[in-house]
């Protein structure tokens, strides 16, 4: 995709966001090198640092232990285990199924314009071992094809919008990828802000579509990042680290179990080099992201807004997700 044409940035801040700032880390300068640490995979225990890094938190259990819970296993996804899991039925009280509800929220949607914001990964489709064939299945294309027909409909995903484009394939929705820090929207279809420029951009098609990328000051950086975390992690088996373009996904899934530790350690010696990047944690994959004040939410709010419904009584933005992350956006 190419871009066209320039606008001024939006607002950034160096503050790390309210939301999602359990993992940040914020410690002092070190010198990243690979070499150095495959000829000592001891080396990050021996370096002095501040009580605020994921490392102290791997060493308190803490971290192992998000690392661990960040995806349920299967045996908890089996219908029957969930009904005598009793801290499981506790949680759904506290936190019902919107479907129980249905009935109640088509009542409450009557007569209201909707705005449909869709997770992509856990919701569109299914979880599963290999990050590049999460495909979702073409009842669930269909479904949100209808959806579009009638409602504007967004995808709100952490990968590159490049690549959640290419898995649902729909021209006709708006993406956000890179946990909202890439927004484009429908050729035709322009995002029209009160306060943030978006860029003009072309698509595969050749058609003029809008951008609107918050943290593009950050790119070099994170591509330097990424090189050092694909570099840094080649050796332990099972590790993938995927390029979402404004974020960086590590994913430990097919790591076996007992290096997971490793895993923290060494994302950790590379991203605590980079005061302006985030650790954030997902299902069984580590997300680094740039601190800037922008998340899921603030890409639904900017998309609510760029289409002239926020702030109307008679709009009912519905947001499907599953993870940690779609939280902003819930909230
Ligand atoms: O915001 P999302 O669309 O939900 O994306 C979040 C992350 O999803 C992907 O990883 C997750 O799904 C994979 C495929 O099922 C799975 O193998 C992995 O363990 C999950 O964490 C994606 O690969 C990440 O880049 C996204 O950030």
């Amino acid at each position: 995709m190419e871009i066209k044409s320039g606008h001024s940035s939006p607002v950034m801040t160096d503050s790390p966001p309210i939301s999602n700032s359990r993992l940040t880390i914020r410690q002092n300068r070190l010198p990243c090198s690979s070499a150095a640490f495959s000829e000592n995979n001891n080396l990050l225990l021996t370096v002095p640092r501040k009580k605020t890094g994921i490392l102290d938190d791997v060493k308190s259990c803490g971290w192992l232990d998000a690392m661990k819970s960040s995806s349920p296993p299967p045996a908890i996804l089996n219908k029957d285990s969930i009904n005598s899991d009793a801290s499981y039925r506790e949680w759904t009280l506290k936190y019902p199924s919107a479907l129980t509800s249905f009935e109640k929220i088509m009542s409450f949607a009557k007569g209201k314009r909707i705005a449909l914001f869709l997770d992509y990964d856990g919701t569109l489709s299914p979880i599963v071992e290999e990050p590049d064939c999460a495909y979702m299945s073409s009842a669930m294309r269909t479904a949100v094809q209808n959806v579009a027909k009638y409602f504007p409909t967004a995808i709100i995903s952490g990968r590159s919008r490049d690549k959640v484009y290419e898995f649902v394939g729909l021209s006709e929705l708006y993406y956000a990828g890179s946990h909202g820090m890439d927004i484009m929207s429908p050729a035709g279809e322009s995002l029209n802000h009160e306060h943030l420029s978006r860029t003009v951009s072309v698509n595969e098609q050749g058609k003029d579509v809008n951008l609107f990328q918050p943290a593009s000051e950050f790119l070099p950086m994170i591509d330097k990042v990424l090189c050092s975390l694909v570099e840094i992690t080649k050796d332990i088996k099972g590790v993938k680290v995927e390029d979402n373009k404004f974020c960086i996904s590590v994913h430990y899934r097919n790591v076996e179990e007992k290096n997971w530790t490793l895993v923290a350690q060494r994302v950790d010696y590379v991203i605590r080099t980079y005061p302006k990047l985030r650790l954030t944690h997902g299902r069984k994959v580590l997300e680094i992201r740039p601190v800037i004040d922008w998340d899921k939410g603030k890409a639904v709010t900017f998309l609510l807004e760029s289409l002239g419904l926020n702030n109307c009584d008679d709009v009912l933005p519905i947001y499907v997700g599953d993870d940690r992350t779609d939280e902003d956006a819930f909230k």
